[in-house]
């Protein structure tokens, strides 16, 4: 190594499957767009991306400054670095191999990739490799990894003896990223590892246990989340060892926070752009969307969902309530994606009550933005919700939204103040929640009351970005991490 020098600014590496600014799908892909651009003013912090075609096709060419090589099956690829308009820097995973296919970053039509365990293994272990100094301009003291996908890192670091501190935010404990123990060989994984305290769950290799146990620290999205996952009712099989972490003083729930052009009054999107107290501004966007979606005239009361279409957001719960909305005179509209049964419902719904329900099975942001600027409630009865974005997007937009007091839920909507909320997850605690924001859209002063309150709730990053800095300096045990580098 070269000659010593002064400590330079701590690097963190942030990997993650999805990030806006090339492709999501759902809200890890938004928080990776905008948490590390709120990082940025306290740490050297930069992205680790795969290299899907939606990133690639992105640039005329990517200059590649590492060759990283294979381990076990794991196929040798480049490393490659761009940077974005705002001038993040975004490490791209480059294997045309794994990567660069049709579809969503995890499947297609036909169902997941069968080779996700290599093609996640692969981002893990570049992570672990980006940390080790693979790239000879800049290594990362502290890794932050995301979701099941980056979460054999943590892994990879201890198996190779590195002591490089690293935090892994649980972003869904639902998707686990569990495949078969025939995959421990061509991922590397040791096999003394293959127990319980290690990678192993209930027979299976898991990557999330992998960095919820190898990881120095576990977050989560919410404080309420943090503190269920320690229970068996929605630990998923892993509250044991969470309550161990959080034990340790290792778990810890940090709200995310929502960008800042999530504001109606600068909204480039909408049709008419309103601020609380324009309530005719409002109803012009409400009158948009009921002409986007077909809906007739109305001045009844708009609901929306705004979703992906599967089991863990209650989509059945609103089904049913559907009923009860349009036999009061209400209107809803729906946009997302997901489970077929819920695709198919959902437009059964629409073709039996086609003046008072419209939904776009598919999804798009600008769409999306215009159905919290029109609509008076969102619908988000979710089962279980780690923090939920569409509920702090709709209060932004004065669509006060009625959600199942859970996780992040219960952190960001206050009862009565700034939406609804109900505690039994069933089609009759939403039920009775529905029935009375239809009182309260009666009583129009009241109404605007929860409409002004709720768009005065900002919902940005600053207190998060505080919050993980604090969490990475403590990470560092206050520099002790950090290598001094030539500079
Ligand atoms: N089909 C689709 N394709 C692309 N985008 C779509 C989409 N359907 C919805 N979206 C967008 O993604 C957002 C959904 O984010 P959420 O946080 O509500 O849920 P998600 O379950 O995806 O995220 C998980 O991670 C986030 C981030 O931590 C947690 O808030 C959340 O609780 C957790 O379940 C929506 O607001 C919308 O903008």
């Amino acid at each position: 190594m070269g000659q010593a020098s002064p400590l330079h600014q701590p690097r963190i590496l942030f990997a993650t499957p999805e990030m806006a600014d090339f492709v999501k799908t759902g809200g890890l892909g938004e928080v990776a767009a905008s948490l590390p651009r709120a990082i940025r003013r306290h740490y050297d912090i930069r992205i680790l991306i795969p290299g899907y075609r939606q990133v690639v096709e992105r640039y005329d060419h990517i200059p590649v400054v590492a060759q990283l090589p294979g381990h076990a099956g794991i196929p040798p690829c480049e490393l490659g670095l761009v940077e974005s308009g705002d001038g993040l820097q975004i490490y791209v995973l480059l294997s045309p191999e794994l990567y660069q296919r049709d579809g969503s970053p995890y499947g297609d039509a036909q169902g997941d990739f069968s080779d996700n365990d290599l093609r996640f293994a692969r981002l893990s272990l570049a992570a672990a490799e980006i940390a080790r100094g693979v790239d000879p301009t800049w290594s990362a003291d502290l890794l932050h990894l995301n979701d099941w996908q980056a979460a054999l890192a943590p892994a990879y670091l201890a198996w190779a003896g590195l002591r490089v501190p690293s935090i892994l935010t649980v972003h869904n404990l639902a998707y686990q990223g569990l495949f078969s123990r025939d995959a421990l060989g061509r991922l590397g994984v040791p096999d003394h590892a293959f127990q319980m305290d290690g990678v192993e769950f209930y027979g299976q290799l898991s990557f999330l246990k992998a960095g919820l146990y190898y990881a120095s620290h576990v977050t989560t999205v919410s404080d309420t989340y943090a503190r269920e996952i320690t229970t068996p009712g929605a630990g998923c099989g892993l509250d044991g060892l969470l309550r161990t972490r959080a034990s340790q003083g290792r778990l810890a729930g940090i709200l995310n926070g929502i960008d800042e052009s999530w504001d109606p009054r600068t909204d480039p999107h909408l049709a008419t752009r309103f601020e609380a107290d324009d309530w005719k501004g409002k109803r012009a966007n409400a009158e948009t969307v009921r002409r986007q979606f077909g809906l007739a005239v109305s001045r009844g009361p708009l609901f929306a969902i705004v979703s992906r279409l599967v089991h863990q957001k209650g989509i059945d719960l609103s089904l049913a309530a559907a009923e009860t909305i349009v036999s009061e005179g209400g209107q809803l509209v729906v946009i997302g994606q997901g489970e077929s049964r819920f695709e198919d419902a959902l437009r059964d719904l629409s073709r039996r009550h086609p003046d008072a329900v419209g939904v776009h099975v598919g999804f798009n942001e600008q769409d999306a933005r215009r159905m919290f600027a029109g609509s008076d409630f969102l619908l988000m009865p979710s089962r279980f919700e780690p923090c939920g974005l569409a509920q702090m997007y709709a209060q932004r937009f004065g669509s006060l939204p009625i959600v199942h007091r859970t996780g992040g839920l219960a952190d960001t909507v206050e009862d009565g103040v700034t939406g609804f909320t109900f505690s039994e997850s069933s089609a009759c605690g939403l039920s009775g929640a529905v029935r009375r924001a239809l009182d309260t859209f009666a009583q129009k002063k009241r109404l605007n009351v929860m409409r002004r309150t709720a768009m005065s709730r900002t919902f940005g990053w600053d207190e998060a970005a505080t919050t993980y800095a604090s969490l990475y300096a403590r990470a560092f045990g206050n520099g002790a991490g950090l290598r001094a580098r030539a500079a």
